[in-house]
């Protein structure tokens, strides 16, 4: 096929916006087909120096293709003078962030089957190496068919699948200084950031298990636990897992979020699972019924 350009697609509205990107919705004028266009301007990733997250993400994308459930699809890249593409699955539905909000609080059987497809879409990505890094509800997207997929790989780390269950990663700028006066080179959104990242530049898989537990307390409750006036007092209450739960929390829920937002990330449940899914997350009496097997076939509860 000949290499696709911007003049292909028919730009509608815009979908998303982050600090590098722009996102359209497009829609192909040979298929018809609509899609998520993700738009950087190259003069702005230069001077910001961010060239290797835009490589990191076409390449954790590019691994995700085949997966078949759980994530964005990027269908091919294009570049102009000015600006790189990156043609993306749309997500009819958007961000569950949004129907948070709509809805105020998610009913229990609908927290936990997204809780249960966030950990299976995990359970694929880790087991290929990639850490995502900046898991939060405006990343998590919902299809036409309301099943969940994980958008936004501009912040992953890419490491090698066996290591990924044993050795941390630790972030560094510069190989020769020791690990504690390493500069962290990313740190995700305060709400949701783990404290390995923020202390000590350490950042593994559970990271994201951090993350999880963040979405799961606020899928439940409507608000993430961690929220203060400014993003450095909600670092502070990070590190001294300053948070509480609301009256009415579920007892299952309240305990497996309890083991997720653990400071020792080495302790944090599923740290020491080994192979490709995370059984002592998948056993937590929390997800009592789920199939695991057919959860991506499955219906999605109805949000109300
Ligand atoms: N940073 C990134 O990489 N961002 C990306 C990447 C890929 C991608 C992406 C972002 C997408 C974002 C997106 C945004 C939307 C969207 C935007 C605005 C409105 C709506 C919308 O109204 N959806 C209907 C459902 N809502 C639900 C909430 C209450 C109102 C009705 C969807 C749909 N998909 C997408 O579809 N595909």
């Amino acid at each position: 096929p000949t290499k696709r350009t911007a003049k292909d697609y028919i730009f509608g509205k815009l979908i998303g916006d982050g600090m590098f990107s722009t996102v359209f919705l497009a829609k192909d004028i040979h298929s018809g087909k609509e899609y998520a266009i993700k738009v950087c301007e190259k003069r702005h990733i230069i001077r910001k120096k961010k060239m290797e997250y835009i490589k990191r993400e076409k390449d954790a994308l590019n691994m995700l293709f085949k997966v078949p459930h759980g994530f964005v699809k990027l269908y091919c890249t294009f570049q102009d003078v000015d600006r790189l593409y990156f043609v993306l699955s749309y997500a009819k539905n958007g961000e569950l962030l949004s129907y948070i909000n709509k809805v105020g609080s998610f009913e229990l059987n609908v927290a936990k089957f997204y809780a249960a497809e966030l950990l299976s879409a995990l359970e694929k990505m880790h087991a290929k190496g990639i850490i995502h890094r900046d898991l939060k509800p405006e990343n998590i997207l919902l299809d036409e068919n309301m099943h969940l997929q994980i958008a936004d790989f501009g912040t992953a780390k890419i490491m090698d699948p066996k290591e990924i269950k044993s050795a941390p990663v630790v972030q560094e700028e510069d190989p020769t200084r020791n690990e504690r006066s390493r500069k962290i080179s990313f740190v995700g959104t305060p709400q949701y950031v783990s404290p390995e990242l923020l202390h000590n530049c350490v950042d593994t898989r559970t990271s994201d298990l951090w993350a999880l537990g963040c979405i799961i307390y606020q899928m439940i409750s409507g608000l993430p636990p961690f929220r203060a006036a400014t993003e450095f007092l909600t670092f502070q209450k990070i590190l001294k897992m300053d948070y509480e739960f609301p009256e009415g929390f579920p007892a299952d829920a309240k305990d497996l979020v309890e083991k997720l937002l653990v400071l020792d990330h080495t302790k944090r449940i599923g740290a020491n699972d080994k192979g490709d899914t995370y059984e002592s997350i998948r056993s937590h009496p929390f997800f009592a019924g789920i199939d695991w097997e057919n959860i991506w076939e499955q219906t999605p509860p109805t949000i109300s």
